[in-house]
């Protein structure tokens, strides 16, 4: 009688104990596998242990919680299937690898990273329209020259906003509608005349013209511009906001833009002198500030706030073990539906490869391993340098971090394309197509234009 109560009490447990990892539930499986290891091998009625579930359902938490308790992957069903043949037979591939049980696990996750593309994408914000000449920036006589010569092309801004004029006819979804003004000497005359005027050096056109090189040269004003452009092309006007008006450039004046726009912000920031607070003087044609202050430490030796900032920022496509699907996150302040990369700054000490996984890891909660870096882009708001990476997830489990992500999920390559396409299946939109995020995820997929 005794025994049959504990037998019973035993079965209700082992019961327990197989619901909890045939449903994925990783603390109820932790806590009963504590209590009672003789659990771990053991077959239900249907001949099935606790891991054969697991792998069947995907459960890749739970068959590491097994795993690492010393479950016996070798224990087979009725069938003669082990818990890894159940896993391979239901495609979930990143459990077949746990149960193989892969001595390095992070070598064997590598061949999940796609390889890299034939030929270096050209992305938005990183054509080089000019030669930046730098040999010439700190040539005042050349500058001056470059400055007053009539063919010189003046870009301007207003509170870091370019002056465009718009294309009605290419106005179409996702083409470029808006054109720099370029602006010759006579039109900027009064702006050059202010002594607190910033004028950057940009470069020279590739080209030689009838003159020789062609120079560019971009400021920025302060001030309300309406009156000077009353005397200009009655069409032009300066870009409302940084986003998305910035994302309608065509790709060479978007190259420009990316350029100028971070030197022009990096002077309407640093005015004066980050190490003694004093006036700073403009220096290598926009290219540096000198504090003024005779003595200031920033004079002796190479000191980085001298020069104009780039703020290095990892975006990064993560992908699931089972090489199926990646991690794409949402901002409060996405358009709605959108689904991008997770991103975030490189921190001081910090390697790119850290940068991905503590990223990673604070927005969703997931540990990442192998992380392989695919190309960059300059993306000018103000000075970000865009470092984006692919990495294979080591767990699989969400847990957002809710200051900064709304949610976060992981979608399959098919997802993805029917996005790329724009399927009336998509179940999220992408990134537009100017952001880096956008060729990480297409590069991913392997998706080209003949497909
Ligand atoms: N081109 C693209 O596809 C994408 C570009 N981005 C850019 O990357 C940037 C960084 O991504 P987040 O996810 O926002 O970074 P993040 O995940 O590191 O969080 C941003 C927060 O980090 C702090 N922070 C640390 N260092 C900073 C610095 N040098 N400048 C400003 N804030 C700093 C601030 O509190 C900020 O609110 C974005 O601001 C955005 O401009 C982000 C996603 C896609
Ligand atoms: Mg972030
Ligand atoms: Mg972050
Ligand atoms: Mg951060
Ligand atoms: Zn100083």
């Amino acid at each position: 009688m005794m025994s049959s109560i504990q037998m019973s009490g035993r079965d209700e447990l082992l019961e327990r104990f197989l619901d909890a990892s045939s449903r994925g539930d990783v603390e109820t499986v932790s806590v009963l596998t504590s209590q009672s290891r003789e659990l771990l091998n053991r077959r239900g009625d249907q001949g099935w242990t606790a891991l054969m579930l697991a792998a069947r359902n995907g459960h890749y938490e739970v068959a590491k919680v097994l795993l690492s308790n010393g479950c016996d992957t070798s224990v087979t069903n009725r069938s003669g299937q082990t818990a890894a043949d159940v896993a391979q037979f239901w495609g979930h591939r990143h459990v077949v690898r746990l149960l193989a049980g892969g001595c390095d696990r992070t070598r064997d996750l590598r061949h999940l990273l796609p390889s890299r593309a034939a030929e270096e994408p050209d992305t938005y914000f990183n054509r080089e329209l000019l030669d930046r000449k730098s040999d010439r920036r700190s040539d005042s006589e050349w500058l001056a020259a470059k400055q007053a010569s009539p063919e010189t092309v003046f870009l301007l801004f207003h509170q870091l906003n370019p002056l465009v004029s718009s294309r009605a006819e290419d106005a179409e979804d996702g083409r470029p509608d808006m054109r720099l003004c370029k602006l010759r000497a006579p039109a900027v005359q009064e702006l050059l005349k202010n002594s607190d005027t910033v004028v950057v050096f940009l470069g020279v056109e590739k080209q030689e013209t009838g003159d020789g090189l062609l120079a560019w040269f971009a400021l920025d004003t302060e001030e309300d511009p309406t009156e000077l452009l009353k005397a200009e092309d009655p069409s032009c006007f300066f870009l409302p906001g940084a986003m998305p008006g910035l994302l309608r450039l065509s790709d060479d004046d978007a190259g420009v833009v990316a350029q100028a726009r971070s030197v022009l912000a990096w002077h309407s920031r640093y005015r004066f002198c980050p190490t003694c607070g004093s006036s700073t003087k403009v220096e290598d044609g926009g290219y540096k500030r000198t504090c003024l202050r005779a003595g200031c430490r920033s004079l002796q030796g190479v000191h980085n706030t001298c020069y104009p900032r780039v703020d290095p920022v990892v975006i990064m496509l993560v992908l699931h073990p089972d090489g199926n699907q990646c991690l794409l996150g949402r901002k409060k302040i996405f358009p709605p539906g959108m689904f991008s990369c997770l991103a975030g700054f490189v921190e001081p000490g910090e390697a790119l490869e850290a940068a991905v996984r503590r990223e990673v890891l604070e927005e969703s909660g997931v540990q990442v391993g192998p992380v392989q870096y695919v190309s960059s882009q300059a993306w000018p708001m103000p000075s970000c340098l865009m470092i984006g990476c692919h990495c294979v997830a080591l767990t699989t489990d969400i847990k957002v971090d809710e200051s900064e992500i709304e949610e976060a999920r992981w979608f399959t390559r098919q997802q993805v394309i029917d996005a790329l396409v724009k399927d009336k299946r998509a179940v999220f939109s992408m990134p537009p197509r100017q952001a880096i995020a956008h060729y990480l995820l297409k590069h991913w997929t392997g998706f080209n234009a003949n497909l």
